[in-house]
Protein backbone atom coordinates (compact mmCIF):
# COMPACT_ATOMS: atom_id res chain seq x y z
CA UNK A 1 0.00 0.00 0.00
CA UNK A 2 1.21 3.53 -0.78
CA UNK A 3 1.65 6.12 1.65
CA UNK A 4 2.27 9.71 1.33
CA UNK A 5 6.00 9.24 -0.21
CA UNK A 6 5.37 12.48 -2.29
CA UNK A 7 3.69 15.58 -1.43
CA UNK A 8 0.52 16.85 -2.67
CA UNK A 9 1.06 19.91 -5.07
CA UNK A 10 -0.35 22.74 -4.11
CA UNK A 11 -2.13 25.49 -6.38
CA UNK A 12 -2.04 28.93 -5.60
CA UNK A 13 -5.24 30.48 -5.61
CA UNK A 14 -6.25 34.37 -6.96
CA UNK A 15 -6.32 36.04 -3.32
CA UNK A 16 -2.98 34.62 -2.67
CA UNK A 17 -3.92 31.43 -0.68
CA UNK A 18 -2.59 27.96 -1.92
CA UNK A 19 -5.02 24.70 -2.47
CA UNK A 20 -4.01 21.09 -2.46
CA UNK A 21 -4.49 19.17 -6.02
CA UNK A 22 -6.03 16.16 -4.58
CA UNK A 23 -8.59 16.04 -1.91
CA UNK A 24 -10.88 13.56 -0.46
CA UNK A 25 -14.66 14.38 -0.81
CA UNK A 26 -17.66 12.80 1.42
CA UNK A 27 -20.56 13.38 -1.07
CA UNK A 28 -21.25 10.66 -3.27
CA UNK A 29 -19.72 7.40 -1.80
CA UNK A 30 -20.67 9.09 1.72
CA UNK A 31 -23.92 11.17 1.55
CA UNK A 32 -26.50 10.64 4.02
CA UNK A 33 -30.18 11.12 2.36
CA UNK A 34 -31.53 12.87 5.30
CA UNK A 35 -30.43 14.45 9.13
CA UNK A 36 -29.80 11.20 11.55
CA UNK A 37 -27.15 10.12 14.30
CA UNK A 38 -23.77 10.51 13.24
CA UNK A 39 -22.54 7.63 10.54
CA UNK A 40 -19.48 5.57 11.75
CA UNK A 41 -18.58 4.05 8.73
CA UNK A 42 -18.16 7.91 7.31
CA UNK A 43 -16.26 8.84 10.58
CA UNK A 44 -13.94 6.50 9.64
CA UNK A 45 -13.46 7.06 6.44
CA UNK A 46 -12.68 10.13 6.92
CA UNK A 47 -10.15 9.87 9.65
CA UNK A 48 -8.46 6.40 6.78
CA UNK A 49 -8.29 9.43 4.27
CA UNK A 50 -6.54 12.00 6.74
CA UNK A 51 -4.06 9.52 8.42
CA UNK A 52 -3.11 8.46 4.14
CA UNK A 53 -2.14 12.35 4.07
CA UNK A 54 -5.54 13.60 2.50
CA UNK A 55 -5.55 17.16 3.68
CA UNK A 56 -7.89 18.47 1.25
CA UNK A 57 -11.46 17.30 2.50
CA UNK A 58 -14.36 18.38 0.51
CA UNK A 59 -18.10 18.31 1.92
CA UNK A 60 -20.77 20.13 1.39
CA UNK A 61 -24.35 21.01 3.45
CA UNK A 62 -26.44 18.93 1.30
CA UNK A 63 -24.61 15.48 1.72
CA UNK A 64 -25.49 15.73 5.36
CA UNK A 65 -22.04 14.63 6.29
CA UNK A 66 -20.31 17.59 8.21
CA UNK A 67 -20.83 16.17 11.20
CA UNK A 68 -19.17 13.17 10.75
CA UNK A 69 -16.16 15.31 9.32
CA UNK A 70 -15.87 17.44 12.67
CA UNK A 71 -15.78 14.22 14.44
CA UNK A 72 -13.14 12.58 12.12
CA UNK A 73 -10.96 15.91 12.29
CA UNK A 74 -11.29 16.02 16.07
CA UNK A 75 -10.41 12.56 16.57
CA UNK A 76 -7.17 12.47 14.52
CA UNK A 77 -6.15 15.25 16.63
CA UNK A 78 -4.45 17.18 13.48
CA UNK A 79 -3.45 20.20 13.54
CA UNK A 80 -5.97 22.60 11.77
CA UNK A 81 -3.59 24.61 9.65
CA UNK A 82 -2.66 22.05 8.05
CA UNK A 83 -6.51 20.70 6.81
CA UNK A 84 -7.70 22.81 3.51
CA UNK A 85 -11.37 22.06 4.55
CA UNK A 86 -14.24 22.73 1.71
CA UNK A 87 -18.25 23.35 2.20
CA UNK A 88 -20.98 24.56 -0.33
CA UNK A 89 -24.64 25.95 0.13
CA UNK A 90 -27.59 25.59 -1.63
CA UNK A 91 -30.20 24.27 0.33
CA UNK A 92 -29.84 27.81 2.39
CA UNK A 93 -28.64 29.82 -0.24
CA UNK A 94 -31.61 32.61 0.86
CA UNK A 95 -29.72 32.54 4.46
CA UNK A 96 -26.07 32.35 3.24
CA UNK A 97 -25.14 34.18 6.67
CA UNK A 98 -26.89 31.28 8.87
CA UNK A 99 -26.09 28.83 6.53
CA UNK A 100 -22.14 29.30 7.45
CA UNK A 101 -23.02 29.38 10.69
CA UNK A 102 -24.62 26.30 10.68
CA UNK A 103 -22.20 24.59 8.44
CA UNK A 104 -18.96 25.32 10.52
CA UNK A 105 -21.21 24.34 14.11
CA UNK A 106 -21.71 20.57 12.34
CA UNK A 107 -18.12 20.69 11.36
CA UNK A 108 -16.85 21.89 14.90
CA UNK A 109 -14.85 24.86 13.19
CA UNK A 110 -13.89 28.27 13.71
CA UNK A 111 -13.60 29.18 9.72
CA UNK A 112 -13.62 27.16 6.23
CA UNK A 113 -10.83 27.41 3.98
CA UNK A 114 -13.35 27.55 1.00
CA UNK A 115 -17.05 27.99 0.58
CA UNK A 116 -18.41 27.90 -2.42
CA UNK A 117 -22.04 28.11 -3.80
CA UNK A 118 -23.00 24.83 -5.15
CA UNK A 119 -24.53 25.18 -8.27
CA UNK A 120 -26.32 28.35 -10.48
CA UNK A 121 -29.58 26.82 -10.39
CA UNK A 122 -31.08 28.56 -8.04
CA UNK A 123 -31.00 31.64 -9.58
CA UNK A 124 -33.80 32.96 -11.60
CA UNK A 125 -31.71 36.14 -13.15
CA UNK A 126 -28.13 37.61 -13.36
CA UNK A 127 -29.49 39.84 -9.81
CA UNK A 128 -30.28 36.60 -7.79
CA UNK A 129 -26.32 35.39 -9.09
CA UNK A 130 -25.02 38.70 -8.21
CA UNK A 131 -26.97 39.03 -4.65
CA UNK A 132 -25.82 35.38 -3.70
CA UNK A 133 -22.21 36.52 -4.56
CA UNK A 134 -22.67 39.47 -2.26
CA UNK A 135 -22.97 37.41 0.85
CA UNK A 136 -20.26 35.27 0.09
CA UNK A 137 -17.93 38.11 -0.13
CA UNK A 138 -19.35 39.41 3.90
CA UNK A 139 -18.59 35.55 4.86
CA UNK A 140 -15.17 35.96 3.84
CA UNK A 141 -14.71 39.45 5.49
CA UNK A 142 -16.16 37.71 8.39
CA UNK A 143 -13.14 35.24 7.86
CA UNK A 144 -15.47 32.84 8.58
CA UNK A 145 -14.28 31.34 5.08
CA UNK A 146 -10.75 32.05 3.55
CA UNK A 147 -11.24 31.79 0.32
CA UNK A 148 -15.22 31.71 -1.79
CA UNK A 149 -15.81 30.44 -5.01
CA UNK A 150 -18.80 28.55 -7.07
CA UNK A 151 -19.48 25.20 -8.45
CA UNK A 152 -21.51 24.14 -11.78
CA UNK A 153 -21.46 27.56 -13.02
CA UNK A 154 -21.12 27.92 -16.48
CA UNK A 155 -18.82 31.26 -18.42
CA UNK A 156 -22.17 33.02 -18.50
CA UNK A 157 -22.73 32.61 -14.67
CA UNK A 158 -19.02 33.70 -13.98
CA UNK A 159 -19.46 36.91 -16.40
CA UNK A 160 -23.05 37.72 -14.26
CA UNK A 161 -21.02 37.37 -11.23
CA UNK A 162 -17.72 38.64 -12.03
CA UNK A 163 -19.76 42.01 -13.27
CA UNK A 164 -20.92 43.30 -9.69
CA UNK A 165 -18.24 41.19 -7.78
CA UNK A 166 -15.56 43.24 -5.43
CA UNK A 167 -13.36 39.79 -4.83
CA UNK A 168 -14.03 37.51 -7.70
CA UNK A 169 -14.26 33.72 -7.21
CA UNK A 170 -11.30 32.14 -6.79
CA UNK A 171 -12.41 28.12 -8.10
CA UNK A 172 -15.35 26.77 -9.87
CA UNK A 173 -15.96 23.25 -8.93
CA UNK A 174 -17.20 21.19 -11.71
CA UNK A 175 -17.34 17.79 -13.41
CA UNK A 176 -14.59 16.95 -15.39
CA UNK A 177 -12.83 14.10 -16.91
CA UNK A 178 -11.86 13.52 -20.61
CA UNK A 179 -15.39 13.10 -21.73
CA UNK A 180 -16.55 16.04 -20.26
CA UNK A 181 -14.25 19.21 -20.94
CA UNK A 182 -17.07 21.73 -21.21
CA UNK A 183 -15.16 23.46 -24.80
CA UNK A 184 -14.06 26.91 -24.18
CA UNK A 185 -14.79 26.88 -20.10
CA UNK A 186 -11.54 25.89 -19.42
CA UNK A 187 -9.43 28.73 -21.22
CA UNK A 188 -12.03 30.96 -19.98
CA UNK A 189 -11.14 30.30 -16.34
CA UNK A 190 -7.60 30.81 -17.14
CA UNK A 191 -8.11 34.04 -18.58
CA UNK A 192 -10.15 35.72 -15.83
CA UNK A 193 -7.67 33.75 -12.88
CA UNK A 194 -10.33 31.39 -12.07
CA UNK A 195 -9.22 27.95 -10.97
CA UNK A 196 -11.07 24.75 -11.22
CA UNK A 197 -11.54 21.48 -9.38
CA UNK A 198 -12.70 18.31 -10.90
CA UNK A 199 -15.05 16.06 -9.29
CA UNK A 200 -16.04 12.79 -11.19
CA UNK A 201 -12.26 12.64 -11.78
CA UNK A 202 -12.46 9.34 -12.53
CA UNK A 203 -15.36 8.88 -14.60
CA UNK A 204 -13.49 7.68 -17.56
CA UNK A 205 -12.28 4.62 -15.73
CA UNK A 206 -15.55 4.33 -13.77
CA UNK A 207 -18.85 5.02 -14.62
CA UNK A 208 -18.04 5.78 -18.26
CA UNK A 209 -16.68 2.57 -19.32
CA UNK A 210 -16.31 1.09 -22.27
CA UNK A 211 -15.05 4.25 -24.22
CA UNK A 212 -12.64 4.97 -26.97
CA UNK A 213 -9.95 6.53 -23.78
CA UNK A 214 -9.85 2.77 -22.62
CA UNK A 215 -6.58 1.86 -24.70
CA UNK A 216 -4.69 4.80 -24.56
CA UNK A 217 -5.25 4.98 -20.24
CA UNK A 218 -4.28 1.05 -19.96
CA UNK A 219 -1.24 1.93 -22.28
CA UNK A 220 -0.50 4.77 -19.78
CA UNK A 221 -1.03 2.83 -16.69
CA UNK A 222 1.12 0.39 -18.34
CA UNK A 223 4.07 2.87 -18.56
CA UNK A 224 4.06 4.21 -15.16
CA UNK A 225 3.37 1.09 -13.61
CA UNK A 226 0.12 2.58 -12.27
CA UNK A 227 -3.62 1.81 -12.03
CA UNK A 228 -6.25 3.92 -15.20
CA UNK A 229 -7.50 5.69 -12.38
CA UNK A 230 -4.60 7.22 -11.15
CA UNK A 231 -3.68 8.24 -14.78
CA UNK A 232 -6.94 9.57 -14.45
CA UNK A 233 -5.89 11.67 -11.39
CA UNK A 234 -2.84 13.10 -13.00
CA UNK A 235 -4.94 13.90 -16.06
CA UNK A 236 -6.42 17.05 -14.29
CA UNK A 237 -3.41 17.62 -12.08
CA UNK A 238 -1.30 17.75 -14.95
CA UNK A 239 -3.32 20.91 -16.80
CA UNK A 240 -3.66 22.58 -13.20
CA UNK A 241 -6.87 21.04 -12.21
CA UNK A 242 -7.79 20.29 -8.51
CA UNK A 243 -8.93 16.31 -8.24
CA UNK A 244 -11.89 15.67 -6.15
CA UNK A 245 -11.82 11.63 -5.47
CA UNK A 246 -13.40 9.24 -2.54
CA UNK A 247 -13.48 5.78 -1.98
CA UNK A 248 -14.28 4.05 0.83
CA UNK A 249 -11.95 1.43 0.62
CA UNK A 250 -8.00 2.16 1.93
CA UNK A 251 -6.18 0.44 -0.25
CA UNK A 252 -7.89 2.25 -3.12
CA UNK A 253 -7.10 5.87 -1.38
CA UNK A 254 -3.61 4.64 -0.64
CA UNK A 255 -3.37 3.63 -4.53
CA UNK A 256 -4.11 6.76 -5.91
CA UNK A 257 -1.51 8.60 -4.10
CA UNK A 258 0.56 7.34 -6.43
CA UNK A 259 -0.50 9.91 -8.78
CA UNK A 260 1.44 12.10 -6.98
CA UNK A 261 4.40 10.31 -8.20
CA UNK A 262 4.78 10.92 -11.61
CA UNK A 263 3.46 13.55 -14.21
CA UNK A 264 2.30 13.18 -18.18
CA UNK A 265 3.90 14.68 -20.70
CA UNK A 266 2.25 17.51 -22.33
CA UNK A 267 1.66 15.66 -25.61
CA UNK A 268 -0.40 12.47 -23.18
CA UNK A 269 -2.31 14.74 -21.42
CA UNK A 270 -3.11 16.07 -25.11
CA UNK A 271 -3.40 12.78 -26.70
CA UNK A 272 -6.21 11.67 -23.80
CA UNK A 273 -7.95 15.04 -24.53
CA UNK A 274 -8.39 14.77 -28.20
CA UNK A 275 -9.59 11.19 -27.95
CA UNK A 276 -12.14 12.10 -24.69
CA UNK A 277 -14.01 14.27 -27.42
CA UNK A 278 -15.02 11.63 -29.12
CA UNK A 279 -17.46 10.88 -26.28
CA UNK A 280 -20.26 13.02 -24.02
CA UNK A 281 -20.22 11.92 -20.53
CA UNK A 282 -22.17 13.73 -17.58
CA UNK A 283 -22.68 12.05 -14.62
CA UNK A 284 -24.10 14.52 -12.30
CA UNK A 285 -26.95 17.21 -12.32
CA UNK A 286 -28.06 15.87 -15.56
CA UNK A 287 -31.56 17.06 -15.27
CA UNK A 288 -30.30 21.03 -14.34
CA UNK A 289 -27.68 21.12 -17.10
CA UNK A 290 -30.13 20.14 -19.78
CA UNK A 291 -32.76 22.52 -18.22
CA UNK A 292 -30.48 25.23 -17.96
CA UNK A 293 -27.99 24.73 -20.52
CA UNK A 294 -26.42 28.52 -21.94
CA UNK A 295 -23.11 28.06 -21.99
N1 LIG B 1 -19.86 20.14 -6.67
C1 LIG B 1 -20.62 19.15 -7.06
O1 LIG B 1 -21.72 19.37 -7.62
C2 LIG B 1 -20.16 17.75 -6.86
C3 LIG B 1 -19.11 17.48 -6.02
N2 LIG B 1 -18.67 16.20 -5.81
C4 LIG B 1 -17.54 15.97 -4.87
O2 LIG B 1 -16.55 15.19 -5.50
C5 LIG B 1 -16.30 14.00 -4.73
C6 LIG B 1 -15.85 12.88 -5.64
O3 LIG B 1 -16.82 12.62 -6.63
P1 LIG B 1 -16.88 11.24 -7.41
O4 LIG B 1 -17.71 11.40 -8.60
O5 LIG B 1 -17.23 10.15 -6.46
O6 LIG B 1 -15.33 11.07 -7.81
P2 LIG B 1 -14.53 10.01 -8.66
O7 LIG B 1 -14.76 10.16 -10.11
O8 LIG B 1 -13.14 10.13 -8.19
O9 LIG B 1 -15.12 8.58 -8.28
C7 LIG B 1 -14.89 8.00 -7.03
C8 LIG B 1 -15.71 6.71 -6.98
O10 LIG B 1 -15.19 5.79 -7.93
C9 LIG B 1 -15.01 4.53 -7.30
N3 LIG B 1 -13.91 3.83 -7.97
C10 LIG B 1 -12.61 4.13 -7.95
N4 LIG B 1 -11.87 3.27 -8.68
C11 LIG B 1 -12.77 2.40 -9.18
C12 LIG B 1 -12.64 1.27 -10.01
N5 LIG B 1 -11.46 0.87 -10.46
N6 LIG B 1 -13.78 0.61 -10.37
C13 LIG B 1 -14.97 1.00 -9.92
N7 LIG B 1 -15.16 2.07 -9.11
C14 LIG B 1 -14.08 2.73 -8.74
C15 LIG B 1 -14.69 4.87 -5.86
O11 LIG B 1 -14.91 3.81 -5.00
C16 LIG B 1 -15.61 6.04 -5.62
O12 LIG B 1 -16.90 5.59 -5.22
C17 LIG B 1 -17.59 13.78 -3.96
O13 LIG B 1 -17.44 12.96 -2.83
C18 LIG B 1 -17.99 15.21 -3.62
O14 LIG B 1 -17.26 15.63 -2.49
C19 LIG B 1 -19.24 15.15 -6.47
C20 LIG B 1 -20.31 15.35 -7.32
C21 LIG B 1 -20.87 16.66 -7.55
O1 LIG C 1 -22.47 17.44 -5.09
C1 LIG C 1 -22.96 16.74 -5.93
C2 LIG C 1 -23.53 15.41 -5.82
C3 LIG C 1 -24.43 15.25 -4.69
C4 LIG C 1 -24.28 14.29 -3.75
N1 LIG C 1 -25.29 14.40 -2.87
C5 LIG C 1 -26.12 15.37 -3.23
C6 LIG C 1 -27.28 15.84 -2.66
C7 LIG C 1 -27.92 16.87 -3.28
C8 LIG C 1 -27.38 17.46 -4.41
C9 LIG C 1 -26.22 16.99 -4.97
C10 LIG C 1 -25.59 15.95 -4.38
Amino acid sequence: MANILTPIPQLKLNDGTSIPMLAYGTGTAWYKSAEGGVDRKTVEGVKTAIKLGYYHLDNAEVYNTEPEMGIAIKESKIERSKLFVTTKVITNIANIAQAIDTSLKKLQLDYVDLYLIHSPFFAKSDEDLQKAWAEMEKVKASGKAKSIGVSNYFESHLKATLATANTPPSINQIEFHPYLQHGSLLPYHKSQNIAVAAYGPLTAVTKAKPGPCDEKLASLAKKYYVSEGEIALRWCIDQGVVAITTSGKEERLSDYLRAMTFSLTPKEVKDLAEIGTQKHYRGFWKAKFDENDRS
